[in-house]
């Protein structure tokens, strides 16, 4: 028996992947390296609506602060030796944090999604710095609470802002740990009570938006993974995880196309089990199952390079999609997966033509005018072919085609 090509089918493998990866890792919130990807990139996606309104919410919060800022400023400080202190420190603060909010809104639409992250992230933490600058002042002059609303508004800004909770903690973290060591180098030690209960209060609103966060990241891994399941679902044929005959039409579409663009060939290969019904009568629709499995996995292996696609067409008939292949190439490629077929030894005692079971086969290939439908009923064609002159045989194809592929269309302008 002729061996089988090294790769193995990648649809299923696909489909194990998002299954194992739902019941086991959503809850570590870290999947496989290629899901991951994947994931981090549905998250831009999805959350980029949530990241601007997080923004949003945190601007319009720093304005109120600003504002009761002028207010208090007029109120306790005018004309006394702190304003040049105030005027030092906490305007520059407030402007530098406005207009990386500010700025951050306006790119938020322009910015490559990879960015948004990494450019979130880097306003946060120069909003959290401006925050301790402007708190730190706060509590030199007896007004410690606006310190404990500017951290606040910047864990309501940080959390939610459609990243993962790795990429934020580390940096809450480090916002805390500034914090305790800003206040601990530099704050008289009269003001010790009061910052310790506000930093106890700020550090266990941390933990709880952390929490919530981890649940939500949890949450939209797991919708993330149904999405992928769903979308996989209707593009495959459960019992076997070939490709259905939906994906194919969308599919063949695409790869028509651009075998007309660059003047590539593209086939069409139908296979249909010889005698199945004999066979399901027989060894019970299990067995038929199985065997229908066994079928469709080692077509699997032909279909191997990107643009080929191996289809279960319904039934007992199967079909597979080659592109940019060579017509006598692709004949000697299905006799081979006919012997292989034989080789698995699925014994079929009733076959009227063979120990086996084994299959026939009818190939056609597209010309510029063809329609998936065209495409369709020449293969079956061949493949009717094939039956009728003994079954077990690859029919169509069979003189060197003429023409290498299909003649790119001529476009007028
Ligand atoms: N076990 C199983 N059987 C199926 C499935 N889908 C279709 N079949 C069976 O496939 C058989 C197809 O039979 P026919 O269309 O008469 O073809 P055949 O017996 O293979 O005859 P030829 O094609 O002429 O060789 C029927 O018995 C169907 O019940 C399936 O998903 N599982």
């Amino acid at each position: 028996m002729p061996a089988l090509p090294p790769t193995p089918p990648a649809t299923h493998n696909a489909e194990r992947a998002c299954r194992r990866e739902l019941q086991v890792r959503s809850r570590w919130l870290r999947f496989a390296p290629d899901v991951e990807q994947q994931f981090r990139q549905f998250l831009r996606q999805t959350q980029s609506d949530n990241f601007l309104a997080c923004i949003v919410v945190g601007l319009v919060l720093w304005l109120g602060v600003v504002g009761w800022d002028v207010l208090r400023y007029r109120e306790y400080f005018q004309g006394t030796a702190v304003e040049s202190h105030y005027l030092l420190t906490i305007v520059p603060a407030r402007l530098v944090s406005l207009l990386m909010l500010g700025g951050l809104m306006l790119a938020a639409r322009r910015l490559p999604d990879h960015w948004l992250p990494a450019a979130g992230l880097a306003t946060i933490a120069a909003y959290g710095i401006c925050g301790y600058v402007t708190g730190y002042f706060y509590l030199l002059t007896g007004k410690g609470d606006a310190m404990a609303l500017s951290i606040l508004i910047l864990m309501t800004v940080l959390l939610p802002c459609g990243m993962t909770l790795r990429q934020t903690l580390p940096v809450s973290m480090v916002l805390i740990a500034a914090y305790w060591t800003v206040a601990w180098q530099w704050l008289p030690s009269a003001q010790w009570v009061s910052f310790r209960a506000t930093a106890s209060l700020l550090m266990v609103c941390m933990g709880m938006m952390a929490f919530a966060a981890y649940l939500r990241e949890r949450d939209a891994r797991a919708q993330f993974l149904r999405h992928r399941l769903l979308d996989w679902e209707a593009a495959h044929d459960p019992l076997t995880g070939l490709a259905n005959r939906r994906s194919f039409q969308r599919h063949f579409e695409i790869c028509l196309a651009q075998a007309q663009r660059e003047g590539a060939t593209l086939m069409l290969a139908i296979l249909d089990l010889d005698h199945f019904k004999l066979y399901n009568d027989h060894y019970g629709h299990k067995a038929g199952d199985r065997a229908l499995q066994q079928v469709a996995l080692v077509l699997g292996h032909y279909a191997a390079r990107p643009m080929d696609l191996a289809i279960r067409l319904g039934g007992e008939e199967f079909g597979l999609l080659s592109y940019a292949d060579d017509a006598q190439a692709l004949r000697q490629r299905m006799q081979h997966l006919l012997a292989q077929l034989e080789g698995l030894q699925i014994i079929h005692a009733h076959s009227p033509t063979a120990l086996w079971l084994t299959a026939s086969i009818g190939i056609a290939q597209a010309d510029a005018s063809a329609t998936t439908e065209s495409l369709f009923l020449q293969a079956d064609a061949q493949l009717y072919r094939a039956k009728r002159t003994g079954r077990n045989r690859v029919c169509g194809l069979e003189l060197p085609v003429a023409q290498p592929g299909i003649k790119p269309v001529e476009t007028t302008i």
